[in-house]
């Protein structure tokens, strides 16, 4: 049986501070019960905050259920049409595996070799290192854990960017609107991005403005641009999966449901880059129209 109890903003962004900091929920479970809180009450409360940041749900409000059933992400199968070819306009893609969690579609022929090479000598005089979100502060940061230079094309901002972006809307049935522009990542000899979401954690007020302004995060497309030689790979830890870039190949995952849950198994990485160099675009598909911060 559960019981509904009222849980202060002040108690829950306490704990959300803390979590974001790194404190242990069990040390956070304790510090409450050292303060009169009783310790079924105090463990959900941790629970449900730590819960909205693994799933990328929105903080709880001002009510909480406690002892109801635990939350667990849901899978939906993958939006992506079935069978061995997929037609996307005038292209013919393969399909070379699926996977149901999380909800993935490793593709062959996505980009041609021409478009592959087109895309990197738009963004080679561009790069700059890779910036990412701070899942704790929501600023672009340069992040030591993602080694590579990356730099952003605006939607549409090229014939080849709009054909591409087009391609991705219709094999993903999302609008393109809803498409971050496209992220392209070139990686060197050693370099990473070591395992992480791509959904935005809830813990900070600018992921919480930008799933407020556009939506959140619910799948990442990956364009591999170029053979890898070795190393490199994007591999799912918890899965034990990992795909070897392939010059024109894709791999499509989602990690959204009809509820507005985020898929903690969708934690991937790029290996360290051994030998070579490695180059991948990647769009993140928002569940309405993205809308940059700049703009709002
Ligand atoms: O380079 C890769 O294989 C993964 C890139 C990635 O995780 C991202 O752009 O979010
Ligand atoms: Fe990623």
């Amino acid at each position: 049986m559960s019981i509904t109890v009222n849980f202060p903003a002040e108690v829950r962004d306490w704990i959300a501070a803390n979590l974001s900091r790194g404190v242990a929920p069990q040390a956070i479970v304790n510090e409450l019960v050292s303060r009169n809180n009783a310790a079924e009450l105090a463990a959900a409360m941790v629970e449900a905050v730590a819960s909205a940041f693994l799933y990328g749900m929105a903080l709880p409000g001002d009510k909480l259920e406690v002892g109801g059933a635990p939350l667990s992400y849901q899978p939906e199968p993958l939006r992506v049409p079935e069978g061995p070819l997929i037609q996307l306009g005038e292209r013919k893609v393969r399909v070379l595996s699926r996977l149901q969690r999380p909800a993935a579609v490793h593709l062959a022929n996505f980009l041609s070799a021409d478009e592959c090479e087109q895309l990197i000598a738009l963004a080679q005089p561009r790069l700059d290192r890779s910036a990412v979100v701070d899942p704790v502060t929501g600023r672009d940061v340069i992040a030591a854990h993602r080694s590579s230079h990356g730099m952003f094309f605006r939607l549409g901002e090229t014939p080849l960017i709009a054909r591409i972006e087009a391609r991705i809307a219709e094999l993903t049935a999302t609008p393109v609107e809803n498409g971050e522009g496209l992220q392209m990542l070139h990686y060197e000899e050693g370099a990473e991005s070591t395992p992480h979401v791509d959904y935005l954690m809830t813990g900070n007020a600018a992921n919480r403005e930008s799933i407020a302004r556009s939506g959140q995060r619910m799948g990442t497309l990956l364009m591999y641009l170029k053979d890898v030689e070795d190393g490199g790979e994007t591999v799912f830890p918890q899965l034990g999966w990992s795909v070897v870039p392939q010059r024109g190949h894709a791999l499509y995952f989602e990690y959204g449901n009809r509820y507005g849950m985020c898929d903690p198994s969708s934690l991937h990485a790029s290996t360290p880059l051994r030998t070579g160099d490695k180059w991948v675009a990647t769009k993140w598909i928002r569940t309405r129209r993205f809308v940059p911060r700049i703009q709002a």
